[in-house]
């Protein structure tokens, strides 16, 4: 494919593509006699679903492709997501997503079986294809592969790559590249078994539980994300990159409460996939209702992680998961009317063309880099000759300047042998010269000592030079090799295999289409007859009226048992909601009942001032601490004065100022180990009090400590009278500082 084909085109608006899957009845089910209700016919696309229990016709619907529990896993991956993988290394995005109720095979289907190879799933296939079409290219294109692992669980993105893949991530957005989860790892793979590495290590990573309905239950969505640039060469000499981005998902099953059994942490997880799963539905029923003026994106992450391929620039496929059982019928039933409904679905996928973000430039333009320095560093004045240059004991090695240019593996490969060798040299030439130092008889033993030192010094020196030449080598082969190129022979055989393979589809594809033409056509054709009939006589009118009626009433029957069928689903759509509901109503209860007895109200309105709102992660969050500056009350503590050791108050630099001894205006941090005594307020009472003072006090004392609570109030308030009437006539002579003490004091003097 040459870089020309890839001139921009017109970008062309098309229909997601719908496929059905149903898997066989289960060993459970068919133990316990579950009869299956699902009949595919793969010629027509069309699959029929039959009311247990009920008599009707069994409801209709059709598709770009249905297989049933006779197709195998290579049919499934030919039929619906080879076409796309081509599309990726053309530059197109692309996305195959597995939906449906949780047990029907979603899992199955995209990943399939780590040991048995037939029974290997979609994502396996698909990078034995990327790297099979890489391997088919020109050898003059490079390629550069990488791949990112991620799950949605509970709402939260997790890095299945990470080494904490519990952290959880965040959405963001850009204006030419789109959404993009911050700090997701990738990992560039050069070859089949790098990639399905990847996938292994994810996937061990990935939520899994046992439910009622599925021993391995996946309770998150998973995305697996393969990006593949390529660079190659226009017709204007200039190199050209293309990067396609294929994302493979496994979504987390739809799950009716009651059946799951799920309880604690399963209702945790099983909501929010509810909650998630009903977003995409949402987002389905907008994007296909032409009334619709806002699609709801925003309303989860895993919506707006496929804002792209639902309604925008990727080639899309949709693979919905049903199971045949009975028991399964409204389930069945609700998967195929979205999956009808999301056929409707427009695209508009286009090549990404020369992207500023493409790392591929990046790697190139480094290790053109890295090559310039290698050449530079090895054209430079070679160890030996420095040794030359300082002339120890003079071994002549006359060294030839050379520039390395690094082509292939076969040529790195030499210039490592090579530096290896020189390495040996140096280290052998240095052992010479040591033996013929120590050897000498002319020179002294300190002479000796000196030149060894010298020796030794050098020969550290050639040796960093040479392990920093090993470096750039190393650094410049792990770069290259991230770089594949298309194959050295051109494997025209394969590639016509290939050519071959998609044309037979596509012819394929025409003859079902010119079936279901003819067989309209033959409908048609039928009416037009019944219309121009011309009638003989009136009993054949009336017979034929008759029919017709006949015919109208069962149409009649028919839509009026749809809308019950549709009445029906939607009710028990409601009754799972309110289920819901009642369930989180009750968690809710729970925690409220624990905020309102265990937490004070004072420190929950603290707490509640310290979380905010955050749109982006459609979640609550706690304010950083730098947001908490503006919840500070209280006064401003005063800023630090110039010269002063500490901040400091108007009134102390005042006191300070007025020589105030207070030992807190001393600027200085004191340690303070006197009491501070407080001065006294009262004085002892001087003089004689009355006899009727006497006689009150004498009335207390003599009362003794468990009575004195009980002393008759006759007797305390004629010991008040008694005190002011004295007051009264002892005011002129001594002012009193505060009467109220006295009390005290003159119970202190009587037992004095
Ligand atoms: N086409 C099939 N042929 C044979 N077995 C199948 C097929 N599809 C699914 N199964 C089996 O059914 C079981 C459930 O499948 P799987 O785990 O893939 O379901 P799922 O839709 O991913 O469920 P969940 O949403 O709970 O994760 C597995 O044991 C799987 O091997």
């Amino acid at each position: 494919m040459s870089a020309q084909a890839a001139a921009p085109k017109k970008t062309q608006s098309e229909t997601i593509k719908v496929c059905v899957r149903c898997r066989p009845l289960s060993s459970e089910e068919t133990a316990k006699g579950h009869a299956v209700v699902v009949e595919n016919n793969k010629k027509t696309g069309e699959i029929f679903v039959r009311r247990p229990f009920v008599e009707e016709a069994p409801k209709q619907f059709t598709f770009d492709g249905v297989f049933d529990w006779t197709s195998q896993q290579s049919e499934i991956y030919t039929e619906t997501s080879a076409p796309i993988i081509a599309n990726v290394l053309e530059g197109y995005n692309g996305t195959i997503f597995a939906y449906g109720q949780t047990g029907t095979g979603k899992t199955h289907t995209m990943t399939g079986s780590e040991s048995d190879h037939k029974e290997r799933g979609i994502m396996p296939r698909a990078f034995e294809d990327v790297f099979k079409s890489i391997e088919c290219d020109s050898v003059k294109t490079q390629f550069l592969v990488r791949a990112s692992y991620l799950e949605i669980y509970n709402e939260e993105i997790r890095d299945l790559l990470s080494k904490n893949p519990k952290n959880k991530l965040d959405l963001h957005e850009k204006p030419e590249s789109g959404v993009y989860v911050r700090d997701l790892s990738y990992f560039a793979v050069k070859n089949v078994q790098e990639i399905q590495d990847v996938m292994l290590i994810g996937s061990k990573n990935r939520s899994v539980r046992e439910t009622n309905m599925n021993a391995h239950s996946s309770r998150s969505h998973s995305l697996f994300t393969i990006t593949v640039e390529r660079s190659e060469i226009g017709a204007d000499g200039k190199a050209h990159i293309r990067v396609g981005k294929l994302n493979m998902v496994d979504l987390a099953g739809s799950e009716r409460l009651a059946k799951t059994g799920a309880s604690g942490d399963g209702l945790r997880e099983a909501t929010k996939i509810n909650l998630s799963l009903s977003t995409l539905c949402h987002v389905i029923s907008a994007l296909t209702d032409p009334k619709s003026t806002y699609i709801p994106y925003r309303d989860s992450k895993l919506t707006r992680l496929l804002q792209d391929s639902l309604g925008g620039n990727t080639k899309t496929v949709m693979i919905s998961n049903v199971g045949p059982a009975d028991y399964n019928y409204d389930e069945t039933m609700n998967t195929l009317r979205y999956a009808s409904r999301a056929k409707n679905i427009q695209n508009k996928p286009r090549i990404n063309e020369d992207p500023k973000d493409a790392l591929l430039r990046e790697y190139q333009d480094e290790v053109q880099k890295l090559k310039q320095q290698l050449a530079m560093l090895h054209s430079g004045v070679d160890p030996s000759e420095i040794m030359k240059k300082h002339g120890v004991m003079g071994k002549q090695i006359i060294e030839v300047e050379k520039v390395v240019q690094i082509e292939d593996k076969e040529k790195m490969r030499e210039f490592e042998q090579k530096l290896q060798k020189e390495k040996e040299d140096i280290k052998k030439y240095a052992e010479e010269e040591k033996k013929r130092i120590i050897q000498e008889k002319n020179l002294k033993e300190e002479e000796k000592q000196q030149l060894l030192e010298q020796l030794k010094k050098r020969e550290e020196e050639q040796e960093r030079a040479k392990n920093k030449q090993q470096k750039l080598i190393t650094k410049l082969k792990r770069m290259e090799e991230k770089v594949i190129a298309g194959s050295q022979f051109e494997q025209v055989s394969k590639k016509q295999q290939k050519e071959l393979k998609k044309t037979q589809k596509e012819l394929e594809r025409e003859r079902l289409q010119e079936e279901q033409l003819q067989k309209l056509l033959m409908e048609q054709e039928m009416k037009n007859k019944k219309i121009m009939r011309k009638f003989n006589n009136l009993q054949e009118e009336l017979e034929f009226t008759n029919q017709k009626m006949e015919q109208l009433i069962k149409e009649y029957h028919e839509t009026t048992n749809e809308c019950n069928n549709m009445k029906d689903d939607f009710d028990r759509e409601r009754n799972d909601m309110f289920d819901t509901i009642y369930e989180l109503r009750n968690q809710l209860n729970l925690k409220k009942l624990i905020i309102d007895n265990f937490i004070p109200g004072e420190e929950f309105k603290k707490m509640e001032k310290q979380v905010e709102w955050v749109d982006e992660m459609n979640d609550w969050v706690i304010r950083t601490p730098g947001s908490f500056k503006e919840l500070k009350t209280g006064s401003k503590r005063p800023q630090s004065a110039v010269g002063l050791k500490r901040p400091t108050s108007e009134y102390s630099r005042i006191a300070k100022g007025l020589g105030d001894l207070n030992p807190r205006y001393k600027f200085d941090n004191i340690l303070q180990l006197d009491l501070d005594m407080p001065e006294r307020t009262t004085e002892d009472y001087e003089g004689m009090p009355s006899a009727k003072v006497q006689q009150a006090i004498q009335a207390i004392l003599n009362d003794d400590d468990s009575q004195a609570e009980n002393i008759p109030i006759t007797t305390l308030v004629n010991f008040q009278d008694a005190l002011l009437q004295e007051d009264a006539q002892k005011s002129t002579e001594k002012p009193r500082v505060k009467s109220a003490k006295r009390v005290k004091s003159a119970k202190k003097k009587s037992v004095e």
